[in-house]
């Protein structure tokens, strides 16, 4: 694990931000860390680095407590402004960087070209595209080789094309086997991204799975006749709503219809129960407000 959390708590007087957070990323993911605006997300990555303390429970970050000298060298993050000067170029506000992290000038070029900058690196900070603020921040924070990336909401703001640029660069950065924890609220944005996600609302971590998992993917949707004995043939299946849901991919789909047909059932309709991660997320969102009214 590069990351994990056990109860991490942040309360600001009586109300708890954070509450009770067990998160878990893994070596060479890209892990969404997904919530609505104030649900959270920031506090965590804040706490992560050892920015703000907890109020209770505990964190881990490539073994070691958040902010430790020897973990915080392993990690790269772009959290709220990374701090660039608008008269420099992106070349020279890297290479301010560089030195301040212990790295070298060759490297500023190679993260330059990580991030698709090499072209635009001489032009002056101010002149960026919000895009490319936001790409040269990445670069920043991949200086020195990090194990781990925190970025967090790093598709705020952008329009579509540098929400698609900042999407590939993540994805080329996974594909070089960088671990990625990255925060968003639009849950659309990440989905394809993400390898697996945690849904984090009002403090509480509701959910933490793959997307395919949380989409429900892995879950067959049959109608059939009659439905109780259909439920009686099919392992693991529930009857829900007149239907019936199966814990099954999409793959035994033919295997679950032989054997409703041979048990004399009249199969009407099989196909994946699949949601949208917003339809998703709209019903965790509901669930714990619910919960918090209550
Ligand atoms: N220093 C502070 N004192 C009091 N409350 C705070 C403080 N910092 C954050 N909060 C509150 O904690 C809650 C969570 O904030 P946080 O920034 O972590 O949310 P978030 O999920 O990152 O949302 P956003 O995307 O809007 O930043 C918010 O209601 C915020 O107002």
């Amino acid at each position: 694990m590069i990351v994990t959390t056990e109860k991490l708590t942040k309360r600001y007087g009586s109300r708890a931000v954070v509450d009770a957070v067990d998160l878990n990323v893994r070596e060479g993911e890209v892990y969404g860390f997904l919530g609505p605006n104030g649900a959270g997300k920031t506090t965590t990555l804040r706490m992560l680095l050892g920015l703000i303390r907890p109020s209770g429970g505990s964190a881990t970050v490539l073994g070691h407590p958040p902010g430790s000298p020897k973990g915080l060298h392993q990690v790269g993050s772009l959290i709220e402004g990374p701090g660039f000067y608008p008269y420099l170029s992106g070349r020279d506000n890297l290479r301010v960087h560089a030195r301040r992290r212990g790295a070298r000038d060759v490297e500023v070029e190679a993260v330059l070209q990580q991030v698709d900058l090499t072209g635009a690196a001489a032009a002056k900070f101010r002149s960026y595209s919000l895009g490319m603020k936001q790409r040269l921040g990445v670069a920043a924070a991949l200086l020195g080789q990090p194990k781990l990336l925190i970025l967090d909401e790093p598709t705020n703001g952008l329009d579509p094309a540098g929400m698609a640029d900042m999407r590939d660069l993540v994805r080329a950065l996974a594909e070089q086997g960088q671990t990625v924890l990255l925060s968003s609220h639009l849950l659309g944005e990440v989905e394809e991204i993400c390898d697996r996600v945690g849904v984090i609302t009002n403090g509480r971590l509701v959910a933490e799975s793959t997307v395919a998992e949380l989409r429900g993917d892995t879950v067959l949707l049959v109608r059939a006749d009659p439905i109780e004995k259909a439920a009686l043939v099919v392992d693991d299946s529930v009857v829900v709503d007149g239907a019936l849901h199966v814990q099954a991919a999409e793959e035994y789909a033919p295997v679950i219809v032989r054997k409703l047909v041979e048990a004399d059932v009249e199969v009407r309709e099989v196909r994946p129960l699949r949601r949208t991660l917003e339809e998703v997320f709209f019903e965790m969102t509901a669930k714990n407000d619910l919960g918090a009214v209550s």
